[in-house]
């Protein structure tokens, strides 16, 4: 029997133990892809489940260091993994639910409206996978620009790279507005200012050495760099043509290379030749993705001389200044907010106060009542009744002049 290892006590995410499982909602190569609840935050999780009976130990303590390294990998556009957990011979990973798809479905949504996807989202889309993959190749996050004209410092590789291995458009999940349009249809997206998050990172490693991967593992290999195919080690280079791929698929709504016969496409993706992106897109797209989509590893470019990239720098200034005008947005919603509680609040105290001040009022004239009458029946009256004595007893009402839940 397999057993836990020490590093799972040091996750933060949530505990095992504790979710609800709900429905299927799609699988892949590895297995069942299922949403659960994790009962404590309350929050919808993602659940990939993955049989590894088969697995020797040496695989299993594999898997297990690559998860530990998925696990720290938190950043914006890379979906987070939370957590894993194995019963009997079935592993579970707990991770980040993109409810708004993937790119795939992107792609297939322009291509039944027979549209181009405006050249704008293109980039934006690839500078935000080019910032993800920074963080996972070079092991540190990238700083954001302070003018377009800033070139990104040279890398330092940190510790704990990762090579995604399967970038592909099912593996870009988007999150994006819905239409205000009342009239359209409930599930149509905006993709105008969509928000990129990159799945599966380097899950593909921490299963490759298992024998089921290899045999299992039915997807066309559409996005497989020639040096992989070749079975030559990946670097992240290899992560670089898949994007190509990815780009290059954006623009024409098909993959750069396509055959009948897996050997056909093999030798297609060897020779590395495609036709041009439409000419409704810029020659400066079209080179970019010649520099990624490049058989010669010497020139292929890397994750960091494409972020050098003018157009690139351009997207992710824009990028930058959109997130920060959201959050601006967001700002001034809490503050309105704010705003609105405590001017109720200060309604509810000025009705508060007048009922106590009409309940002192109240009591004050009947004990100055009651003293007239006592003195008239000739009683004899020492000392002042308190509530004629000051104001002592005006209590005021019990606000703290504070937003609840700050
Ligand atoms: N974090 C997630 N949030 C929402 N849906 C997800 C998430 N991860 C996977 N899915 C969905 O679950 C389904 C199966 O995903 P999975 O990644 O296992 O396989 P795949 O990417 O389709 O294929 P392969 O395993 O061959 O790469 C897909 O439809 C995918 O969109």
């Amino acid at each position: 029997m397999y057993n836990r290892r020490p590093e799972f006590r040091e996750y933060t995410g949530p505990r095992t133990g504790s979710y609800q499982v709900l429905e299927e909602i799609g699988r892949g190569s590895f297995g069942s892809v299922r949403k659960v609840i994790h009962l404590p935050t309350n929050k919808v999780l993602v659940r990939k489940e993955i049989k590894y009976g088969h697995m020797n130990s040496k695989e299993r303590q594999q898997l297990i260091s690559e998860c530990a390294i998925l696990s720290q990998l938190k950043h914006e556009h890379i979906v987070e993994f939370y957590e894993w957990d194995s019963d009997k011979d079935v592993l579970y990973f707990y991770m980040e639910y993109c409810s708004n798809g993937d790119l795939s479905q992107m792609i297939s949504f322009f291509k039944k409206q027979r549209k181009y996807i405006p050249e704008k989202i293109v980039w934006s889309i690839m500078v935000q996978i080019l910032i993800a993959l920074y963080r996972c190749h070079y092991g540190a996050d990238l700083a954001p620009l302070e003018t377009i004209y800033d070139r990104t410092k040279p890398p330092v590789k940190g510790s704990n790279i990762v090579i995604h291995r399967d970038l592909k458009p099912g593996n870009i999940f988007l999150s994006t507005e819905r239409v205000p349009d009342p009239l359209a249809a409930p599930q149509t997206l905006d993709y105008s200012k969509v928000s990129v998050k990159l799945g599966d990172f380097g899950l593909a490693k921490a299963l490759g050495a298992s024998v089921e991967f290899a045999t299992t593992y039915v997807g066309t290999p559409y996005y497989m760099s020639p040096e992989v195919l070749m079975d030559q080690p990946y670097s992240p280079l290899s992560d670089i043509w898949s994007l190509g791929c990815v780009i290059y698929e954006m623009c024409t709504l098909r993959p750069p290379f396509q055959a009948k016969t897996y050997s056909e496409l093999q030798r297609k993706i060897k020779a590395g030749n495609f036709d041009r992106i439409p000419e409704y897109y810029s020659d400066e797209l079209q080179k970019l993705i010649e520099s990624c989509i490049d058989p010669n590893l010497r020139t292929r470019a890397s994750t960091y001389s494409l972020l050098q990239d003018p157009q690139l720098r351009v997207a992710r200034k824009s990028l930058q200044l959109e997130r920060f005008e959201d959050n601006l947005m967001d700002y001034e919603k809490e503050l309105m907010n704010i705003g609105d509680i405590l001017e109720r609040q200060a309604g509810e105290y000025e009705a508060e106060l007048a009922v106590i001040k009409y309940q002192y009022r109240k009591e004050f004239d009947a004990a100055v009542e009651q003293r007239v009458r006592e003195v008239l029946n000739g009683k004899k009256v020492t000392g002042t009744p308190e509530i004629m004595a000051g104001r002592n007893h005006l209590h005021r009402p019990d606000y703290h002049w504070r937003v609840k839940g700050r």
